[in-house]
């Protein structure tokens, strides 16, 4: 066993979520559909997602999405995609084994990068989600997506997945000096707006049921299971350690979740409603950074760095300053590196 995995050719996966092919409505709506219809994003059964989805949502929804989408496109295609595949060029530069890169949702698709894995002769794959925290919606469904995807066409490959990485000393360490790096020279909070939620989700995927999405129970919580799974306590927790490298006050920073979609109630505070409060309450230079993504996006690059400032500003703030994310920062690529590698490693320990 041990000679067998010695002598296999090993590879990597980036996974990314995906953007629409172009920024044609029709597209969007065929981006939105595989998106929507996943049952860990709406997680209503069948007949009430398709219900909503393809009854409501898509009616209106891809007209809506793909202005904003022309907003961010690069001549070379999606923020997210380029950015996914700059951060797959330079990794391959330092590691010795092949990377590809793959989309949970439209293409390149997951079953395209480990093909073309195969292709270069790659029997066992180290598959790394790009989210910091998981999610049912982010984490979870694309480990579902691969080992459905390898059950199916690719049997004999093996698949080692890097786990959450938001608490690892060397990604705090390196998103901490990103973000000190960017910061301007005054400003009266930071704030971290983290992709939201459904509350549903949070409690649906807790295994210990002892989250009550409060201070005790979710961000204090020492219960492992928990942890392990709260995608509200790993926001909080990254926040926490971020701003204890940095040394930055607690008082000064913020949390909030954005992008909400439909009418359920999602995790808390919602970061449109707080940018627009905070100015009266003294808050007028604001920056903010989005550390649920590790590349720029349509939720970071159109919704905070062009709505969230005319809300703020409306809301009476002055000097509104984005964070991009680490996107192909020469840190950040050692980072993917040290965390691919002990995977790459874990192979060995079969
Ligand atoms: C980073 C983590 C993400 C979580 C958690 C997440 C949950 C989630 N998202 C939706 C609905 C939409 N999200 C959309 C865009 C989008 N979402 C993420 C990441 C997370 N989503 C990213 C990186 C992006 C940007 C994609 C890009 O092409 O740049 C969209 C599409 C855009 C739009 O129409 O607004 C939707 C819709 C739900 C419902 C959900 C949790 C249940
Ligand atoms: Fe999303
Ligand atoms: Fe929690």
């Amino acid at each position: 066993m041990q000679k067998e995995s010695l002598s296999s050719k090993k590879g990597i996966l980036l996974v990314n979520l995906g953007s629409p092919r172009s920024t044609a409505v029709n597209d969007v709506k065929e981006y939105l559909d595989e998106f929507l219809m996943d049952e860990r994003v709406i997680d209503y059964r069948w007949i009430f997602r398709a219900l909503l989805v393809q009854g409501i949502i898509l009616k209106t929804r891809p007209a809506k999405s793909a202005e904003a989408y022309k907003t961010v496109w690069t001549d070379e295609g999606s923020p997210l995609v380029v950015i996914t595949e700059k951060i797959r060029k330079k990794l391959q530069k330092i590691v010795d084994v092949p990377v590809e890169i793959g989309m949970r949702y439209a293409q390149p698709s997951i079953e395209a990068g480990i093909q073309k894995l195969m292709d270069q002769g790659v029997s066992e794959i180290v598959l790394f989600p790009l989210y910091p925290q998981y999610a049912m919606s982010t984490t979870e469904t694309v480990i579902e997506k691969a080992e459905e995807v390898r059950k199916k066409k690719f049997p004999t490959v093996k698949i080692n997945y890097i786990q959450p990485f938001y608490n690892r000393d060397i990604y705090i360490n390196c998103l901490a000096e990103s973000i000190k790096e960017k910061l301007p020279e005054n400003f009266d909070a930071l704030q971290f707006s983290y992709h939201g939620v459904p509350e549903r989700h949070i409690y649906k995927t807790d295994p210990s049921n002892t989250c009550k999405i409060d201070d005790a129970n979710c961000i204090n919580s020492n219960v492992d299971t928990h942890n392990a799974y709260c995608y509200r306590h790993q926001c909080y927790k990254t926040t926490e350690a971020v701003i204890a490298k940095m040394g930055l006050p607690k008082e000064k920073t913020i949390v909030s979740f954005q992008s909400r979609l439909g009418k359920d109630k999602w995790i808390e505070p919602y970061t449109d409603e707080t940018l627009e409060t905070i100015p009266k309450k003294g808050i007028k230079n604001l920056a903010i950074v989005c550390p649920a993504f590790v590349s720029d996006c349509l939720e970071t690059l159109e919704e905070i760095s062009v709505e969230g400032k005319e809300q703020f500003q409306h809301g009476g703030g002055e000097n509104f300053h984005y964070i991009p994310c680490l996107n192909d920062e020469d840190r950040w690529i050692e980072v993917v590196k040290i965390l691919c590698e002990e995977k790459l490693n874990d192979f060995y320990l079969v």
